[in-house]
Order: structure tokens, then C-alpha cells, then sequence
């Protein structure tokens, strides 16, 4: 009977699932949307019910195909969820209101109030190795406790969107340190709750919070009645999963030092494993824990293919027209810039800022030059964010990854060798390794040296020329910033 291992990945725009066998080979694959509630006020929410539901047909599409190919049975499950989001229940453990997500910039205020409260961005580094941005966990707190004071009284249960989803397949409540660390009210340097944060919201939060356990240990095993609607074994073993960038950078080997990922999904990051947590944090840096026993500096900008998305329905225009459009224009976009920022931005910090467009003329404006515009902006942001880290090769995930021609703006952009896994949904095949090994006591870089495998073909080598133009289109688009926002 082959024995497999299961990752769910619930990113911004959908749940993702990917089934493998101990080698990294995949067997099935699911997939399952989820709908975005926006609002101008820069809310950003979802149902986790909608997760749920999305988990359920991409878990039980994977499993179909897996089983359609041989007897199988999935020996554990792992679940990478996007971070920083809040999901509040009562005492009788029901969803309070809809979860605040990590884009959400309606509690920008918030945020900068907890920040104030506890003496100020320095002091939060000096005591806790990390001040909140706005998108973190805690603002959202405060926000509820101000905006919705009814609904804050019930608060019993506070947890991340994984948790949650690790809730609903086993029936405990509890953390791991990786997406723990992404609330804001976390020691990152000790790897324990900062009760003190929360005590200055409201002393009641911190018994909201769930227990918290190491990256090897498991959460246990699923729930008959949720083992029968997925199709699998109640004895399938819960790995403690984590977020979507800590499983992502367990599916590209990033789990030893001088690794470094970056994910072009609805957000964009950029992170590297380090075995201590960073003694000064740059500014723009989340000096986030990995969940793999260390840390996970990262860089995660709120504009990304949200933003590509936006641009291609505005322009009439599908996905499928990436690759092509990008083809057909040169780096610079012949003098066009795009400040990306139609969900305000984290990176830098201007959480209530707009998007902008800059440099139009009669004979520039075109929907190709509109579209390369817009990716530049996303790149230019997030590379531009990257100085701490110095990368001659790049491991490069998410949606965006998938365009041949984005890829290669990646790797003439930065300079250095843009390479892909061959397993597409990295944070899925992740969380399925993470399975994998707390179910069988291997060590998380064993898996990783046996799993992880790149696509040779999508590999993008960086064109010197290219690199000349892009600096010089990456210049005009930090004046612009600079001009317009005054960073
Ligand atoms: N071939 C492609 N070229 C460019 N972008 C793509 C391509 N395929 C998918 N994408 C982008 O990837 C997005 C989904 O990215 P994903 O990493 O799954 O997001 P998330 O994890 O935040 O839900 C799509 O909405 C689309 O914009
Ligand atoms: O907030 C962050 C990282 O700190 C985001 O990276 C979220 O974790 C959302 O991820 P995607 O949906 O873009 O994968």
C-alpha cells in the first residue's frame, strides 16, 4: 500500500492541496477559490467557514486522484495557512465575525496605538525582538475592542487562519512558533507569548490564546466524523503546520542558512533561513521564527498579484495575457512607473496609501506597457525591500512564478539565478514534508534534502544587459516613491 502525506496550503485566493510519497513525488493535487470581502475602508476579511469549505473539495480532489492511481492510505496532513489573520470564537466555540486578514489596513490606527502603548517601535525591538505593522495580528485586537466592543466581550478563543483549520481536523486548539511569531504579540527571540502586549489591550486576552508546541511535535490525529467527509484515516497524523512563508520555505529547502525564497502570491516575500534570531532588525524586516527551530527573516510586501489581477481585468484582459505581454515591451516600460498600491502598503509602511501611475504619453500607453508596468512596480517593491539579503540565486514560488517572462524580470532585476521547484504549490508540498517527518521522526533537512527538486527548465539566468536597464527603471520608481510618499 504506497503511504502518502498530505499538505493544505489556504492562501488569500484559494486552498490548495498536494498528496506525496516519502521520495517528494506528488500523487494528486486540489484546488478550491475563495472569495475576498473588500472594502474602501482597506477592510480585508474572510468566512473561515469559506476555508473550510475550500479545504474540504481541494483535500477530497487530492485524494480522488491519488486513489485513482493505486491503493494508498495518507499517514499525516500538515496545513500552511496565510499569516497574521484573526479568527475569534465564543465560548461555545463559535465564529464571532468574520476573520481580518494580513492586508487588511483598516487597523492601521490600531496598530500605531499598540505600537505607542508599548513605548514606541525601538522599545518593542529592544523587548519583544519585533514591533507590529499594521496587517499584524494585534491591531486587529484593538480595532475589535474599539469598533465592536459587543463582539470583543465574547472573545474566548483567539487563533491564525492554520490554527484554525488545525482546530477544525482535530478538535485542539494550539500553536507553533512560526506563524505565532506574526502576531505582534510574540517574543521572538525567547519564542513565547509577550503577555504584556496583550495586557495592554485587555488583560482577559491572554487566556484567549491557545498552548503552544514545538515544530516536531503533532497536534494529533483527525476527528472521525472530519476522517470520513475527507476521505482518509482517522490515525492520519496533524503536524503542527505554520504559515504560508514558513511552509514555503520548508518546500524550497530553505532550512539552512544562505537559502533565500521569494513568493509571488497575493503578497509578495522574500526570506532566509538563519539559525539565530536578527541582533538589529532593518528597517522593512519581520524577524519572523521559522518553524523549523530557528528564524525566518522575511520581507512581504501587500501588492502583488492582486495587483496583476486588477490591472488584466481592468485592461479586459486574462492571466494568459502575462506571458505574452510581457514579451512584447521592453524593461522601463518605455518611461511608464507604477506605484502598486491598491491595498495600501506594509513595505514601507504606508498602510493607507494608493496606487499610482506615472509617465503616460501618447505614445507609451498600451495595454502592454500598462501590464509590465504594473509587474515592475510589484518587483521593484519587493527587491527593493531586499537589501539585508544577498542572493546570487533565488528560489521563486507562487502564482507568479509561473510566468516565464515574470521570472525572468526576477532574475534581471536582482541579478541573480532564478530557479523553481518542480512541485508548483511549495507551501502545500511544505506542509506535506512537515507531515512527513513528524510522522516518521526524520529531521526536517533530511526531507528536505530528499523532496525538494527544482524544474530545470524554468531555471532564468540574469542578462547583464537587461540588469543596466532594470536598475535604471528601478531608480525612476524609488524617486517616484520618494516624490510622491517621501520614502
Ligand atoms: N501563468 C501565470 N502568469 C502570471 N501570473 C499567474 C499565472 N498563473 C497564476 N498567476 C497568478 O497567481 C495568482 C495566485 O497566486 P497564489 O500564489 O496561488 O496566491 P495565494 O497563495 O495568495 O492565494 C493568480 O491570481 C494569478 O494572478
Ligand atoms: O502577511 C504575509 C507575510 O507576513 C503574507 O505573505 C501572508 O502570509 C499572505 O500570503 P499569500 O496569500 O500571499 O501567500
Amino acid at each position: 500500500m504506497r503511504e502518502l502525506f498530505l499538505g493544505v496550503d489556504c492562501g488569500t485566493q484559494g486552498t490548495k492541496a498536494l498528496l506525496i510519497d516519502a521520495d517528494g513525488t506528488a500523487w494528486g493535487h486540489g484546488h478550491a477559490a475563495h472569495a475576498l470581502i473588500e472594502r474602501e475602508s482597506g477592510a480585508r476579511e474572510q468566512e473561515p467557514h469559506w476555508w473550510v469549505e475550500a479545504a474540504t473539495a481541494a483535500i477530497q480532489q487530492a485524494v480522488a486522484a491519488a486513489k485513482s492511481k493505486g491503493e494508498c492510505v495518507v499517514r499525516g496532513l500538515g496545513v500552511s495557512g496565510q499569516q497574521h489573520g484573526l479568527v475569534v470564537l465564543d465560548e461555545a466555540q463559535t465564529v464571532i465575525r468574520p476573520a481580518k486578514l494580513w492586508n487588511d489596513t483598516e487597523t492601521a490606527a490600531q496598530n500605531e496605538e499598540v505600537v505607542q502603548r508599548m513605548g514606541g517601535a525601538a522599545a518593542c525591538v529592544e523587548k519583544f525582538g519585533i514591533s507590529p505593522l499594521t496587517g499584524y495580528t494585534v491591531s486587529k485586537l484593538l480595532w475589535l475592542k474599539e469598533k465592536e466592543p459587543a463582539n470583543f466581550a465574547r472573545v474566548r478563543h483567539v487563533m491564525l487562519p492554520h490554527e484554525y483549520l488545525n482546530w477544525w481536523l482535530t478538535g485542539r486548539m494550539c500553536a507553533e512558533f512560526g506563524d505565532a511569531s506574526g502576531t505582534g504579540y510574540f517574543d521572538v527571540r525567547k519564542r513565547l507569548w509577550a503577555k504584556d502586549v496583550l495586557d495592554a489591550i485587555d488583560p482577559a486576552l491572554f487566556g484567549c490564546l491557545p498552548e503552544l508546541i514545538g515544530a516536531d511535535e503533532a497536534v494529533g490525529t483527525l476527528k472521525p466524523e472530519v476522517a470520513a467527509l475527507l476521505g482518509l484515516d482517522a490515525a492520519c497524523v496533524v503536524s503542527p503546520g505554520g504559515g504560508d512563508n514558513m511552509m514555503g520555505a520548508i518546500g524550497t529547502g530553505n532550512v539552512r542558512e544562505g537559502v533565500v525564497t521569494m513568493s509571488l502570491g497575493t503578497s509578495s516575500t522574500l526570506y532566509s533561513y538563519r539559525e539565530a534570531p536578527m541582533e538589529t532588525v532593518p528597517e522593512g524586516v519581520a524577524p519572523f521564527c521559522s518553524s523549523t527551530g530557528g528564524w525566518l527573516p522575511l520581507v512581504c510586501t501587500m501588492n502583488a498579484t492582486n495587483v496583476v489581477n486588477s490591472m488584466l481585468s481592468a485592461l479586459g484582459l486574462g492571466v494568459e495575457a502575462v506571458d505574452r505581454l510581457l514579451a512584447e515591451s521592453a524593461p522601463g516600460a518605455d518611461g511608464i512607473t507604477v506605484l502598486p498600491f491598491l491595498n495600501g502598503e506594509r513595505t514601507p509602511d504606508l498602510p493607507l496609501a494608493k496606487g499610482c501611475v506615472f509617465g503616460l504619453s501618447a505614445t507609451n500607453l498600451s495595454a502592454a506597457n500598462l501590464l509590465r508596468a504594473t509587474i515592475e512596480g510589484v518587483t521593484f517593491g519587493v527587491l527593493g525591500a531586499s537589501t539585508w539579503v544577498t542572493a546570487s540565486r533565488i528560489l521563486l514560488i507562487g502564482g507568479g512564478a509561473k510566468s516565464t517572462q515574470w521570472r525572468q524580470m526576477v532574475a534581471d532585476a536582482s541579478g541573480a539565478r532564478v530557479e523553481v521547484p518542480a512541485v508548483e504549490e511549495a507551501g502545500c508540498l511544505g506542509a506535506a514534508m512537515q507531515a512527513l517527518a513528524v510522522s516518521s521522526g526524520k529531521s526536517i533537512a533530511s526531507v528536505a534534502d530528499v523532496c525538494v527538486r527544482l524544474d530545470e527548465a524554468k531555471t532564468a539566468v540574469p542578462v547583464a544587459e537587461k540588469f543596466a536597464q532594470y536598475a535604471a527603471a528601478m531608480a525612476r520608481y524609488k524617486e517616484r516613491l520618494k516624490a510622491e510618499f517621501g520614502v
